[in-house]
């Protein structure tokens, strides 16, 4: 297995001294080139858990661990794909992908030219000599992805990077992310808040329940690629999962509202998207 977790434990210490525990027992194998989403309410340590594989957190007990070897920090084999895109203003589309290359000592021909694949393989070669703030909230995320492959990660960890975008485009960009993961082969690890999102994507869909976060389920999803959104067996397992996690958003709002919150089953549904934020 690529990436392992074995008996993960993370508490932070808040502010007023308090210790609070976000990640419980968590043990999960990720196997090379597996597309895996994470999926659970606001706050149950999906981003503590990816920020553990990237190294920029790590684990109050247990072990996280990529090829064999225990996570100590950040590494060439891992990159993380924000729901911001991150791109410098002052550069241009080209010299944005660019940048990581020439940092890791590539001449300026052959960072050209691979940056230049890189656009191609988004569908943005054409917008190579533009600025970021004549692309829209879509390309732009379609730049840092070029960002993060250019730079040929085996591990691509994206923190609800669509979470901005408008459904239109983010339908775009899950068609380009499938074609991009078969074609290149990379281990992806997918944060989304989006039941449909996870299930249009995913090979496999991880359920952290709350509080404090552990494994509630994790779901196999069976369907072959491309995707088609009209797929009853993927209308049906959403409506699984979105039956799952209403137990799970029931204890987050009673714990955020108190007496105030009256959870009624169905609740979510009107969301037809199941976008399952804290503004729910
Ligand atoms: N460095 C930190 N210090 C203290 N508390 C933290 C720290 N990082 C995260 N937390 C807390 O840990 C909990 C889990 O946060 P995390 O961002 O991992 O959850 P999440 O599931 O990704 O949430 P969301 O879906 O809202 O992005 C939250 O209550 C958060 O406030």
């Amino acid at each position: 297995m690529q990436v392992v977790l074995q008996g993960v434990n993370k508490l932070f210490t808040k502010s007023n001294n308090q210790t609070l525990q976000v990640l419980r027992d968590v043990d999960l194998e990720i196997g090379a080139g597996e597309f895996i989403s994470l999926l659970g309410p606001s706050g149950c340590g999906k981003s503590t858990l990816l920020n553990m594989v990237a190294g920029l957190e790590f684990p109050s007990n247990g072990k996280v661990l990529v090829n064999g070897k225990q996570v100590k920090g950040p590494g060439r084999d891992r990159i993380v794909v924000f729901q911001e895109s991150g791109l410098f203003p002052w550069m241009s589309v080209l010299e944005n992908v660019m940048y990581g290359l020439l940092l890791r000592k590539l001449s300026k021909k052959e960072a050209e030219e691979k940056a230049m694949e890189g656009l191609r393989m988004v569908h943005l070669g054409r917008f190579a000599k533009s600025y970021p703030h004549e692309l829209s909230g879509g390309m732009k995320q379609r730049v840092a992805i070029a960002r993060a492959l250019v730079l040929d990660p085996e591990i691509l960890l994206m923190d609800e990077p669509f979470a901005a975008l408008d459904e239109q485009t983010r339908m775009v960009l899950h068609t380009e992310l499938q074609e991009i993961w078969q074609r290149t082969g990379k281990t992806i690890i997918f944060i989304t808040h989006n039941i449909r999102e996870a299930v249009m994507l995913s090979q496999r869909i991880v359920l952290l329940g709350t509080r404090p976060g552990c494994i509630k389920k994790v779901y196999q999803v069976q369907a072959s690629f491309p995707r088609d959104p009209g797929d009853a067996l993927l209308a049906h397992l959403e409506q699984k999962i979105l039956h799952s996690l209403e137990e799970e958003m029931a204890k987050v709002l009673k714990e955020e509202m108190g007496d105030e919150y009256n959870f009624k089953k169905g609740h979510i549904h009107r969301d037809p998207l199941y976008n399952l934020g804290s503004d729910i």
